[in-house]
C-alpha cells in the first residue's frame, strides 16, 4: 500500500548561508505545527511544512518510499549555495518496525534549516519562488504538558515478565539465541502534548543522542543504525545495557563490569555479527573494531561498536536502502533475524509502529542519517506512548530486564513531565 502527496511541477529548492548566532538552537525555530528534527550536539536540521510526502507500508516500504524519492529528486530544481550533506533537497523520514501492520513515510518539509560545522543554512522547498526571509517567522511559544499521569501499556510489568521468562525458556530450548522484547507506558495530558517541549528537553539533556521527530515519534536515540556520507558509511551498534546509578565512581565500577560481563558481550555479539553481515555485501571495504567501548549515557551505559565501510561504487545504493538492509539488527530483532521477529509478534503482546524501526533523513544524492527510533515515545493528541526494549539471551532475569526498561524511559518520561 502506497499513497503520496506530490505537487504536479517539479519541485524547487533553494539552500542559503544564514547569518545566525550559532548559541542559538534550532528547535527554537519550530512552529507548532508539523516540526520535523534531527539534532545531535546543536547541529543537524529541523523543516517544517510540507511540500511532498509518501507513506508506505509492507515489506516493500522502504523499496516504495526509495523509488519515490529517486523521481522526486530527478525532476526537481535544486540551487543549494551550501553544499554540504543535508542542504539541497531533504527528505525526513520514519519506518515501522514490521511489515506489518503499520505506516512508514518520508516527509519533504517546505522549510529546512541545518548546522553544520558552524555553518547554519536555510533550505526553501516549493513549486515556484518563495520569499526565503519570510520563513523564519517568530514561532508559538512552547506549551509545557499539565496533568501528566502515567499508566501501564499493553502488558504491565508482572505479565511482562512472563513474558521474558518464555522467552528464556525458548532460549534454552535452542529455538533461538537471542530476541529483544519491548514494552510501552501511557503518558495522559490534560491537553494536546507540544512535542516541541519534550524535544527541547531531550536535546539538552541528552547532547550526545540524535534528537528526533516525524510525524509524533520522537525520541533522543543513542543508535545509529547506519550513516552514509560521501561514499563512507558508519554503524553505531548497541546491546548490553546496564543503568547508572549517579554516582561516578561506582557507575566506572559497573562499566568495567558491563564490559567483561559475557552475558552482555555475547548479546553485543549478535547485534555486531548481524550488522557486518548485512553491510558487508555493500562495501568494497569494512572495519569491525574487535571489542566494544563502554558509552555512557545520563541513565545507563551501553556496550557499543562503530563499524566503518566504504561502499563499493559498483554497488550504488542510497542510505536508505542500507538501512533497509541493516534492519532488523540484533539490536532491536534479535539472532536468528526471522525466528525472532516472529517471536516478537506471538509473544511480546503491544504493536511496535515505529518504534525500533529507522528514523532520519536523506538527500537528493541519497546520502543520510538512519537512526533506531529507541528511547521514544509517540504522541497522539493528549496521549504519549513511551517503548522501551531489552536484549534477552540465556542469562536473561526477567526481573532485571524490567529493571532495565524502567531505565530506558526514563528520557522521555523525564521529557514530557511539565519541569524536568
Ligand atoms: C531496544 C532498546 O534498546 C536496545 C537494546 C539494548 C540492550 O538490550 O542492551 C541496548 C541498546 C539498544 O540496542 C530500547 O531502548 O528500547
Amino acid at each position: 500500500m502506497t499513497s503520496f502527496a506530490e505537487p504536479h511541477a517539479p519541485l524547487v529548492a533553494r539552500s542559503v548561508v544564514l547569518d545566525q548566532d550559532t548559541a542559538s538552537s534550532l528547535l527554537d525555530l519550530l512552529p507548532d505545527r508539523g516540526p520535523l528534527c534531527w539534532l545531535r550536539r546543536g547541529e543537524g536540521i529541523v523543516g517544517w511544512g510540507e511540500a511532498a510526502s509518501i507513506r508506505t507500508a509492507g515489506a516493500d516500504r522502504f523499496a516504495d518510499a526509495d523509488a519515490w524519492w529517486t523521481t522526486l529528486t530527478g525532476r526537481a530544481v535544486v540551487r543549494d549555495e551550501v553544499n554540504r550533506p543535508g542542504s539541497g533537497l531533504v527528505a525526513f523520514g520514519s519506518f515501522a518496525f514490521a511489515d506489518a501492520p503499520g505506516e512508514s513515510m518520508l516527509v519533504v518539509p517546505e522549510v529546512v534549516v541545518g548546522r553544520r560545522g558552524g555553518v547554519t543554512w536555510l533550505t526553501t522547498v516549493s513549486r515556484g519562488g518563495l520569499d526565503v526571509e519570510g520563513h523564519l517567522a517568530p514561532v508559538e511559544p512552547v506549551r509545557a504538558p499539565s496533568g501528566i499521569v502515567f499508566a501501564d501499556g499493553a502488558l504491565d510489568g508482572e505479565r511482562w515478565m512472563s513474558v521474558v521468562a518464555d522467552a528464556v525458556a525458548r532460549i534454552g530450548r535452542g529455538d533461538l539465541e537471542k530476541v529483544v522484547l519491548a514494552r510501552d507506558l501511557l503518558a495522559t495530558a490534560d491537553d494536546d502534548v507540544d512535542v516541541r517541549w519534550p524535544l527541547q528537553r531531550l536535546a539538552e539533556d541528552y547532547p550526545m543522542c540524535w534528537t528526533f521527530h516525524v510525524e509524533g515519534l520522537f525520541g533522543a536515540t543513542p543508535e545509529m543504525l547506519v550513516r552514509r556520507e560521501r561514499g563512507l558509511v558508519t554503524s553505531r551498534v548497541l546491546a548490553g545495557t546496564i543503568r547508572r546509578t549517579g554516582d561516578d565512581e561506582h557507575d566506572l565500577a559497573l562499566a568495567a563490569a558491563l564490559a567483561r560481563s559475557s552475558k552482555d558481550l555475547e548479546e553485543h555479539e549478535y547485534a555486531v555479527r548481524s550488522v557486518a553481515d548485512a553491510l558487508g555485501p555493500y562495501c568494497s571495504s569494512f572495519n569491525v573494531p574487535e571489542s566494544p567501548f563502554v558509552l555512557h549515557l545520563p541513565n545507563v551505559m551501553h556496550l557499543a561498536t562503530d563499524v566503518a565501510g566504504v561502499v563499493d561504487d559498483a554497488r550504488p545504493v542510497s542510505s536508505l536502502r542500507l538501512a533497509e538492509a541493516l534492519h532488523p539488527s540484533a539490536a532491536v530483532g534479535g539472532t536468528p533475524t526471522e525466528v525472532a521477529v516472529a517471536l516478537i509478534e506471538a509473544i511480546e503482546g503491544m504493536d511496535r509502529g515505529r518504534y525500533a524501526g529507522p528514523v532520519g533523513w536523506m538527500d537528493a544524492a541519497g546520502d543520510g542519517e538512519w537512526g533506531i527510533a529507541l528511547r521514544s515515545g509517540l504522541i497522539e493528541g493528549r496521549t504519549v506512548r513511551l517503548f522501551a526494549g531489552c536484549g534477552i539471551v540465556g542469562a536473561s532475569d526477567p526481573e532485571a530486564e524490567l529493571a532495565e526498561t524502567q531505565a530506558k524511559f526514563v528520557p522521555v518520561r523525564d521529557a514530557v513531565s511539565p519541569s524536568a
